[in-house]
């Protein structure tokens, strides 16, 4: 049986490591802060934000947050995003995806100050990673990174493969991968034998966003199995791209959906948000 990585446990090693940063930088007067935007009512949205604030107040993160309605307008929150750039108290700034349709993403996350870009989305900072010289790591693929760390995993070397080529978790969590020295493929729609290739990972990473996706034939006995998918089942249950059962038998270790790589994303915008309140503070990164 492969061992089970406890996401939730090494989410709160890293959100205890931010809240003592945090307690250290408020002695000398510095309060990190975190403004959460987001537009509508999706209500997997509004799950995710609440536990971004949630783990604000763990730390002893300052945050605000900005829950507007469908309607709003792409200028308006254009001013919104101009006038949290230039509020001191604001470190970071998050604009939680999906926008409610004809908002346009691109325009809003390259309007954030690259400074209080603690997603890691802006331009500026996607071409800092991967460049190796990026001050803010992205959340999902540093959380993946964390867990492989915290099983032991060595990436070094190793056969990893990505499946998903997005634009927040696939494409960065290949540069993660490769700047820790994988060996790394990316899988998508158009692969030909994905399963051939899945099968030799050493460290196979799903994310497509399609429940049972990944099923046991695809992996290699002893492999790092790492589930960052979100999807539904048919009971509304919430479960990731693996068939978990199937996989558990064959894996090295591997993550569960809950409790696996999404309380990961969150302890890592913590630390994000630590990093650019340093930052905008003239304190060099650690
Ligand atoms: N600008 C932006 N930044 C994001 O980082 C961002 C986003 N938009 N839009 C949506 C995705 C998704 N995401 C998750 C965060 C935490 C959990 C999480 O805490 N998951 C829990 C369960 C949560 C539940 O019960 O639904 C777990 O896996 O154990 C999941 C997903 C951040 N995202």
């Amino acid at each position: 049986m492969a061992l089970r990585i406890d996401g939730k446990a090494v989410a709160a090693k890293v959100k205890a490591r931010a809240a003592e940063e945090t307690a250290a930088l408020k002695e000398r007067g510095i309060v990190p802060g975190l403004a959460v935007v987001i537009v509508g009512s999706d209500p997997a949205s509004r799950v995710y934000v609440n536990n971004k604030k949630k783990a604000c107040q763990e730390t002893g993160i300052y945050s605000e947050e900005y829950a507007l309605p469908e309607e709003t307008t792409q200028e308006e929150l254009l001013a919104l995003v101009d006038r949290l750039n230039k509020k001191p108290k604001i470190s970071g700034i998050l604009v939680q995806s999906p926008l409610p349709k004809g908002l346009e993403e691109s325009a809003l996350v390259e309007a954030i100050d690259p400074q209080k870009d603690v997603d890691a989305f802006h331009p500026y900072n996607v071409g800092k990673l991967m460049q190796g010289r990026q001050i803010f790591l992205p959340c999902t693929p540093a959380g993946v990174i964390e867990l492989l760390h915290s099983a032991g995993v060595e990436i070094a070397g190793k056969d990893c493969v990505v499946i998903g080529r997005s634009d927040i978790v696939g494409k960065p969590m290949a540069m993660l991968l490769m700047q820790n020295n994988g060996t790394v493929t990316v899988c998508h729609s158009r692969t030909r034998e994905l399963s051939d290739i899945c099968r030799r990972a050493d460290i196979l990473v799903s994310a497509v966003g399609k429940a049972g996706f990944v099923t046991g034939d695809m992996i290699k006995p002893g492999a790092a199995v790492i589930d960052v998918g979100m999807n539904r089942d048919e009971n509304g249950k919430l479960c990731g791209d693996v068939v978990f059962a199937e996989a558990e038998k064959i894996a090295g270790c591997i993550t569960p959906v809950p409790g696996g790589v999404g309380p990961m994303t969150i302890a890592m915008l913590m630390q994000n948000t630590v990093t650019a309140a340093k930052l905008q503070n003239g304190i060099g990164r650690n």
